[in-house]
């Protein structure tokens, strides 16, 4: 996938790029955002329902195999799994439709996202990094959220600690536009739901938790059987919002069942694949387009630059 030309979108990409920099500090072969990580393999197979939403190769396909990464979040490579920090934690996924083609979803635990836009983003990671211990108050993120709702609902949003990374349910958030054999098009957002339930730990227990506790988890979990979430996609009715990652979706919508993930073992090399792998927002293939939403392809080019960096670093 080719970088794309606007020189605007390239400079907010760098921008954004250096601003984690200076919230994490620099950890040559990681990601600065989504550090730490660990990859699985599996199958994807689709739903009776699923033709129905989209003609993509993986949706007609009777199993496709695939590729995940879970992810505490921030750009510390060794965040400790109960700091509330962590949370949202990740899910990407590749599905590998054929040799150098595949389609990504990528999603994480909290249904929501801060800003509307990559410029405002951008604003609110500056007043984080402005808002250290001695930051005069009001801080500059204590203005920032007090004159941006939704970051301040993605703020206070719970984000309690799994018991597990497979007991716990990703969001998607931002919309993509589906299309079917018969050409009609809706739209839809991701929801990847664990077929073990939502189980969270209160904070005593997460404190009495490993710093590693999720990661030796999901090994353990995974050497038992296979790990499974089911993949809905919420549909929009006419005249929601769907180039908005902030706004939700009455809950009244329906959830069509698109398929079931499963996941059988842990990749070989995990650290090697890990720094090679870069996930893409934008599907690229036909039968899923990305929405208007503009965190699409500013994510697309930023995860790009940075994977390419991340691929030229020495090897972890
Ligand atoms: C302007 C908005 C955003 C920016 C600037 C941003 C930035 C980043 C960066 C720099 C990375 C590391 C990419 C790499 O090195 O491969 C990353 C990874 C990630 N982001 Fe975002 N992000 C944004 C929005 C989102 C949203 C809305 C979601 C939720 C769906 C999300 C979920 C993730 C996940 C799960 C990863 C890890 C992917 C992996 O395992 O490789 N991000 N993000």
């Amino acid at each position: 996938m080719p970088l794309p030309n606007d020189e605007k979108l390239l400079a907010l990409s760098n921008d954004l790029l250096k601003q984690f920099e200076t919230i994490f500090g620099e950890h040559p072969g990681f990601r600065p955002a989504h550090a730490k990580g660990t990859m699985l393999t599996g199958t994807f197979t689709p739903s009776s329902s699923a033709a129905s939403l989209s003609r993509a190769p993986h949706i007609l396909r009777s199993s496709t195999p695939i590729t995940v990464r879970f992810s505490n979040s921030t750009g510390l490579p060794l965040i400790p799994d109960n700091d509330p920090n962590a949370s949202p934690h990740g899910l990407a996924i590749r599905f590998h439709l054929a040799e150098h083609t595949h389609t990504d979803i990528i999603s994480h635990s909290t249904d929501g996202f801060p800003t509307h836009t990559g410029e405002e983003f951008l604003e609110f990671l500056r007043a984080v990094a402005a808002s250290g211990p001695s930051a005069a108050h009001p801080t500059p993120i204590e203005t920032f959220l007090g004159t941006h709702p939704a970051a301040l609902a993605f703020v206070q949003a719970a984000k309690p600690n799994p018991s597990s990374f497979a007991r716990e349910s990703y969001f998607g958030v931002s919309a993509m536009r589906f299309t079917n054999r018969e050409g009609v098009r809706r739209y839809g957002r991701y929801r990847i739901i664990p077929e073990a339930g939502n189980d969270f730990l209160d904070d005593a227990a997460a404190a009495a938790r490993s710093a590693n506790y999720l990661f030796d988890e999901i090994a353990e979990r995974v050497a038992k059987g296979p790990i499974k979430f089911r993949i809905l996609v919420q549909l929009a009715n006419a005249g929601d919002a769907t180039d908005d990652a902030t706004i939700h979706w009455p809950e009244d919508r329906t959830q069509l069942e698109l398929g079931t993930l499963s996941l059988t073992k842990p990749v070989a090399d995990n650290a090697h694949e890990q720094q090679h792998i870069i996930f893409d927002p934008i599907p690229r293939v036909d039968g899923i387009e990305p929405s208007d939403d503009p965190l699409l392809e500013l994510r697309a080019a930023v995860y790009l630059i940075s994977g390419r960096r991340r691929r030229s670093a020495p090897e972890q």
